[in-house]
């Protein structure tokens, strides 16, 4: 399928309609212009400030006995979990994602709000729980499948959210070793520029195995170093099944 492809997907019950634009096929990897409006971007931001803290990311190793967040260097920008389902902004949100996703919010993890001022990022990573790294509880097929990514600041420079493998094709995956900060990445990388109200989609699971956790190490991505300007992100993770 070629990139740059364009659909116009209806969002009941409302009467708009979104345009979604393909911007790679490995990754399945699309954007929605407008999807917020700057008034809610706004909402989002106000809502989150007060309770921004450290981001976090899941410690390695069995997760049997439960899991532990820690602090990495990896990933360096400030997180706000906005859990009340009932905030008004959040719910509308949800609804939002749940028309232009369908799939069921139950089985999308809390909305996190993402700030990154001056050369804070999240360096590439795989946004679900490869079990190879994370044994236990994410051996079952159980785990995250799409992340709908919001943009809540337009960013003057830098802050683009990389895919090393955007467009890519098979042949050319062994050559793709991508780790680390973005300046680490292939040159062909899809980076995509911060736009307020963007959303970006990104599928974590191939196709036609989503149902038992078929995983797609395509959709390898980070989060680059604003340079000027502040970012002020927030996503939804969506997992193959309810999230419990
Ligand atoms: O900040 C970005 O552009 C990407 C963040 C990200 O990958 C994530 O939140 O999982
Ligand atoms: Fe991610």
């Amino acid at each position: 399928m070629v990139s740059g492809e364009k659909f116009v997907v209806p969002l009941p019950p409302s009467s708009r309609t979104v345009e979604v634009k393909r911007l790679s096929s490995t990754p399945r990897l699309f954007v929605v212009e407008n999807f917020l409006s700057a008034e809610e971007c706004e909402e989002i931001i106000k809502t989150a400030t007060p309770l921004l803290a450290p981001s976090t990311v899941l410690k390695q190793g069995d997760q049997s006995n439960g899991e532990e967040k820690v602090k990495d260097e990896v990933r360096t920008s400030e997180t706000a979990w906005l859990m009340d389902k009932k905030v008004p902004i959040v719910a509308k949100i949800r609804q939002r994602v749940e028309e232009l996703i369908r799939i069921p919010m139950s089985y999308a993890e809390d909305m996190q709000v993402l700030k990154y001022t001056f050369k804070q990022h999240y360096h590439v990573h795989y946004d679900f729980f490869d079990p190879k790294m994370y044994p236990g509880r994410w051996s079952s097929g159980h785990n995250r499948l799409v992340t709908v990514f919001f943009y809540l600041t337009s960013v003057e420079k830098g802050g683009e959210t990389i895919f090393p493998f955007g467009n890519t094709s098979a042949e050319e995956h062994h050559k793709i070793q991508s780790w680390g900060p973005c300046e680490n990445a292939v040159e062909s990388s899809i980076k995509v520029k911060p736009v307020r109200g963007s959303a970006v989609i990104f599928y974590l699971m191939k196709p036609h195995g989503h149902t038992h956790g078929e995983l797609d190490h395509t959709s390898l991505h980070g989060g680059c170093d604003p340079i000027v300007g502040e970012k002020w992100a927030a996503n939804y993770w969506i997992r193959n099944g309810p999230v419990q």
